[in-house]
């Protein structure tokens, strides 16, 4: 059943609540495909594991979930109908895939509770059983990267691109992500706001029935890769009740703690953030570089200020890895995950 407008809003609020004060999402998704030994030079970048590899994906969702995260994000970033039909699938295969995405987040969190239950403890308090909330956060790639050349990170599409045509491209997408079964959708690492306004539209339009967030790539403290204001875009997500988190993802630590404090100002909906490494993508070759003349300071030397600045959950993108979630968790609590007296941040809330 799904959730009426008021609890689509309040969402990632209360979930943060659940988790005791701030939420902690997965890392690099394709990151950790590849430390697997996934080759990812394909234009279905990550999802073409879930063609040739599945077991592979839900390995890399139970690394995350073994380094403390509470929200994973599914491997449909680059799964689209049209990527998978340019690669000689079916129609139905391909919806297939894209369901299968979520399906898979769900059975590593199966696992992963089972698991717990079996050695259980880490799972007992008071003589109660708790388990630590996770969520199953669906992948939605922006319309750069269905096009696979990188323009996630210049918000350039062309003149030729309207609302309409990105809508057409997420409509039925989305449609098999809900219906799989997704916590939550993750518009995530877009570069504009063209993305951003076709995403809002399209969930008013469909009625999906549950919440999403939106979550944008930034070149510096100010702006989208586009060029475009960051509190123009992430006043758009203000403006639709069934956004329930928006923020900030892909992009240098260095910039982060300047853009949460501007998102802050427009909005009262949590505030998420999951940089990548600071490094820079090359689309042809699909390999990361050291971006010269820059030296980033250690990801989570960060968090903290992220903290003080307004954000409430925290993660890791591109380049990003388990011992990354294993680090912001003890930035935020003190303390690693899998010792006993952290059980106040990672095994609150659910009692069986
Ligand atoms: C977030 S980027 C590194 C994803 C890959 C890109 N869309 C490509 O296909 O090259
Ligand atoms: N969820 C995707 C985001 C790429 S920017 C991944 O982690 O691979
Ligand atoms: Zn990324």
């Amino acid at each position: 059943m799904g959730l009426n407008g008021k609890d689509m809003t309040s969402f990632m609020s209360d979930f943060v609540h659940e988790c005791g004060g701030y939420a902690v999402i997965d890392g690099g998704f394709a990151t950790e495909l590849e430390r697997h030994g996934a080759d990812l030079n394909d234009p279905l970048w990550s999802a073409k594991c879930l063609l040739v590899s599945p077991h592979l994906v839900r390995r890399v969702h139970l690394d995350y979930l073994d380094a403390g995260a509470n929200i994973l994000i599914t491997g449909s970033y680059q799964a689209t109908i049209q990527g998978f039909e340019a690669k000689g699938l079916a129609r139905e295969e391909a919806e297939t895939l894209i369901r299968r995405s979520v399906e898979l987040a769900r059975e590593a969190r199966d696992i992963y509770y089972d698991r717990c239950t079996k050695d259980s403890s880490d799972f007992v308090r008071d003589g109660r059983y708790w388990r630590r909330p996770i969520l199953i956060a669906a992948s939605v790639g922006s319309y750069g990267a269905y096009l696979s050349d990188g323009s996630e990170y210049t918000g350039d599409y062309g003149d030729a691109v309207t609302v309409e045509t990105l809508k057409d491209l997420q409509r039925r997408r989305v449609k098999l992500l809900v219906d799989a079964g997704a916590d939550i959708i993750a518009f995530e690492t877009i570069p504009n706001k063209l993305d951003a306004q076709a995403y809002v539209e399209l969930l008013g339009e469909e009625g999906i029935d549950i919440p999403a967030w939106l979550s944008f790539s930034c070149r510096d403290e100010g702006k989208v890769c586009s060029g475009e204001s960051i509190l123009e875009c992430a006043s758009i997500a203000e403006s639709c009740k069934q956004v329930a988190a928006v923020g900030v993802n892909c992009t240098a630590p260095r910039f982060i703690h300047g853009l949460v404090s501007s998102i802050s100002k427009v909005t009262s909906k949590p505030v998420l953030v999951y940089p990548n490494s600071g490094e820079t993508y090359n689309a042809v070759t699909k390999k990361w570089s050291k971006t010269s003349g820059e030296v980033e300071e250690d990801f989570v030397s960060y968090v903290g200020k992220w903290r003080e600045a307004g954000a409430s959950i925290f993660g890791g993108c591109c380049r990003t890895t388990p011992n990354t979630i294993k680090g912001i968790i003890k930035a935020l609590s003190g303390k690693a995950p899998g010792d006993n007296d952290n059980l106040k941040f990672q095994e609150t809330a659910h009692k069986f």
